[in-house]
């Protein structure tokens, strides 16, 4: 399924000076007909995931509609179907930065051919989104080499732009300087609990308080479509300065398929950014966060992956300060390869401490 208008599929549109025919791959093979899946389907291995269950990110969230030559828009994608809402919004009411960098990428690759992949893509998140309205995405096709085809997609509200998107794509080369770091060691995703199933011991805690009570109640009510084992949680009362870093099984909610790599790289930015900001601010337990946001995303594809099999997201914020932190993530394959790297600056507002508020 590619950008689909009326129901019909639509091929990406044809590269300026290249044959239809070479453009004629659609980045998203699924049709959008096929029933999304509403909940985590399948514990371990993709042979046993119901592959009738395609996953909601592909059959709506990443589904654009076509309007005109490179003018795309998620009015239809952004529903779910199945619910007539929006598809998951954080409790902050804006857009998920996720989902508006994968729905960005879905307008660019529809304008490059078949046989060039994303490698890389730099954004910057300038307005919030507005989750009452759709979001129109403008694709600029700023350049087609020999090798690599760069592209310029905005994001626009209101007549304004809310995201920025700088997206590189390359066709398959070889090369024999290859190296990457190791993979941590941790515990596999089928030794550990998903989110869901975290929560729901902490709930069945007696010494639960309210509070907290509520907190994670509204947790386990959000419809993300990402599936998490997080990996040494620490416990949701411990309230102590825990290192700037983080690791947790991460995968898309449902079955994806084999599909090809621009619709994984898609998906998987939607899920890079899902818990990613959160890291700078586990040293910091003692601020209240008035306001947090995600100021820029950028991505490196480095190496085929499945976006719908369990990839370790090892997560690490080096710096923060001036209302910012800076945090760095790398999506490593069950089999060590390292698949994706990504970098994110936020901004954040705090309440003072109660210590600083007493000086
Ligand atoms: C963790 C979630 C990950 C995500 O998905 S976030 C979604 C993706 N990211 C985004 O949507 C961000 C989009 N960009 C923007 O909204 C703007 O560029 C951005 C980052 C707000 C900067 O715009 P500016 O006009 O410069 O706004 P600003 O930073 O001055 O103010 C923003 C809000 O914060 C408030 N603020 C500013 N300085 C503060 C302070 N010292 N203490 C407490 N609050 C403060 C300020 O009042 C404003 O709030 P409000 O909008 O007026 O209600």
């Amino acid at each position: 399924m590619a950008a689909s208008s009326g129901g019909k599929k639509l091929l990406p549109e044809p590269s300026k000076g290249t044959s239809a025919a070479s453009a004629h791959s659609s980045i998203l093979r699924k049709s959008s007909s096929e029933k999304p899946v509403t909940e985590a389907t399948g514990s371990g291995s993709k042979s046993s995931r119901n592959e009738d269950l395609h996953s909601v990110l592909v059959t709506s969230v990443l589904n654009l509609e076509r309007l005109d030559l490179d003018l795309y828009s998620n009015e239809h994608s952004n529903r779910c179907t199945f619910t007539g809402t929006h598809h998951w919004v954080p409790r902050s009411r804006m857009l998920f930065g996720g989902q508006i960098v994968g729905q960005a990428l879905v307008a660019a690759a529809m304008s490059v051919s078949e046989n060039i992949y994303a490698h890389s893509l730099h954004c910057y998140f300038v307005r919030a989104g507005d989750p009452k309205v759709p979001v129109l995405y403008q694709v600029d096709r700023i350049r087609d080499g020999k090798s690599f085809s760069v592209r310029s997609v905005k994001a626009i509200q209101h007549g304004n732009p809310i995201l920025i998107c700088q997206s590189s794509f390359q066709r398959k080369m070889e090369s024999p300087i290859h190296h990457q770091f190791t993979m941590p060691v941790v515990p596999s995703p089928n030794e550990l609990l998903t989110q869901e199933e975290l929560i729901q011991k902490y709930l069945r805690d007696p010494a639960l308080t309210e509070k907290y009570k509520v907190g994670l109640t509204k947790l386990l009510a959000e419809e993300v479509p990402i599936e998490i084992k997080p990996i040494n949680p620490p416990e949701y009362y411990r309230r102590v300065a825990l290192e700037s870093k983080q690791h947790f099984w991460v995968r898309a909610r449902g079955y994806i398929g084999e599909g090809n790599m621009k619709l994984h790289c898609c998906v998987a930015a939607y899920i890079s950014d899902y818990s990613f900001l959160r890291t700078a601010l586990l040293p910091h337990f003692q601020y209240k966060v008035k306001f947090m946001a995600s100021l820029d995303h950028s991505m490196w594809f480095h190496a085929p992956f499945r976006s719908d099999e369990w990839m370790l997201y090892e997560c690490e914020s080096p710096w923060a300060g001036s209302c910012r932190g800076l945090v760095q993530g790398r999506l490593w394959k069950q089999d060590g390869v390292l698949a994706v790297s990504c970098a994110q600056e936020g901004v954040f507002y705090v309440k003072p401490s109660a210590a600083e508020s007493k000086l």
